[in-house]
């Protein structure tokens, strides 16, 4: 009802995303990879670029006038010497998904794709409305052909009121410990959420839209639970202790991105675990669609239980990691990760 607009613009925007992302997936080229210039060492992709440029596009459409989005990439490294040709491709990928929707009867300049992604360098923060993206979650995984979302939120003062999350290579069907990729499975689904009114899985064309609830398993031995596939990213030894001191049972479900969310959100585990390496400072585009998707039934609070707050601009501010479980658990899982955490700490012998 109160953002009945912005998620039908949201989901649009998120959808058309998604499928220029899966067309570059297919037919993914070494040199559509850069590497961000020397501040850290995660890719970026024509995809991402392209991502971004069509979600900002579509929303300032939409959203005419007073317009925020907070967004992970800029266009620095485009407008460089060499940066032309990567330009055009996105430009004519952008313009490609533009004219298969067909809503909104434009083709945009190199200049136009150039202005839309660099549209994202909102600090978003406590005051008004600020769209929240990540064009690509899980780029490492995008490239090595595995999972990746493409997720865009809503925060309305401070608060996130809406989020989707698009998956374009989630199976529909649950996955699990032994099938985490299902291969032969039908792909891409797109999870939408919106504050007090529960979380809606459907297909990425649209259709087959259902409700969809975080699983209710009280027992640690029958839950499982989702970690970062890349152990850069979250500590996998750390995740291990926890698990063996909540007694489960199942090896973790590792996989990239925010995907884990979506597929928490509709009970395919019951836990997630991140614990990034020290000095990783967390953004919030990389949470806030995610997080409000597992609401329906799940918390998302820091190590310290704290529920994580999206108002101070593009950083979040938390105690050591992020965990997630439905509310009966998630005491236990608390308890768990302190105590693992004490241990750690503790001088070894
Ligand atoms: N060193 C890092 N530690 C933790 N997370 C990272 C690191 N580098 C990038 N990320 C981001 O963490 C998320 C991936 O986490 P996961 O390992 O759970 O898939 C992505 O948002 C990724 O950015 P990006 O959006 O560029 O892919
Ligand atoms: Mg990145
Ligand atoms: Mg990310
Ligand atoms: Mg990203």
């Amino acid at each position: 009802m109160a953002y009945d607009k912005e998620l039908a613009a949201a989901i649009k925007a998120a959808s058309l995303a998604a499928r220029l992302c899966r067309k570059v997936q297919k037919a993914l080229l070494q040199s559509d990879v850069r590497s961000k210039h020397g501040r850290n060492k995660s890719p970026v992709t024509v995809a991402d670029y392209g991502s971004q440029a069509l979600v900002s596009f579509v929303l300032q459409q939409e959203f005419p006038g007073e317009f925020s989005l907070v967004a992970e990439e800029d266009s620095i490294d485009l407008r460089k010497d060499g940066g032309g040709e990567i330009v055009e491709r996105i430009t004519k990928l952008v313009n490609e998904s533009l004219t298969s929707d067909g809503s909104y009867g434009v083709s945009l300049s190199s200049e136009d794709v150039l202005k839309a992604i660099d549209s994202g360098k909102s600090e978003g923060g406590s005051q008004g409305r600020h769209w929240v993206l990540d064009p690509i979650d899980g780029t490492k995984g995008f490239v090595r052909g595995d999972q990746y979302a493409v997720a865009l939120a809503l925060l309305d003062r401070g608060n996130v009121v809406l989020g989707v999350l698009a998956c374009p290579n989630l199976p529909l069907t649950s996955i699990s410990v032994a099938h985490p990729h299902s291969p032969n499975n039908e792909v891409g689904c797109l999870f939408f959420a919106e504050v007090g009114r529960g979380t809606y899985m459907q297909l990425l064309d649209g259709s087959s839209t259902v409700k969809v609830q975080v699983s209710a398993v009280e027992n640690p031995e029958e839950a499982s639970f989702f970690e970062s596939y890349e152990s850069a990213h979250s500590m996998h030894d750390l995740s291990s202790l926890i698990a063996q001191k909540l007694g489960v049972k199942a090896a973790p479900i590792r996989m990239d991105s925010q995907v884990k969310y979506g597929a928490l959100s509709r009970g395919d585990g019951a836990i997630y675990l991140r614990f990034p390496r020290n000095g990783y400072r967390e953004k919030i585009w990389d949470h806030a669609a995610g997080s409000i998707v597992v609401t329906a039934g799940g918390v998302v609070t820091d190590a310290a239980g704290k529920q994580l707050d999206f108002s101070k601009g593009k950083y979040l501010d938390l105690d050591t990691g992020i965990i997630v479980s439905n509310q009966k658990l998630m005491p236990l899982l608390f308890d768990a990760v302190r105590a693992s955490l004490a241990e750690k700490a503790k001088p070894q012998p």
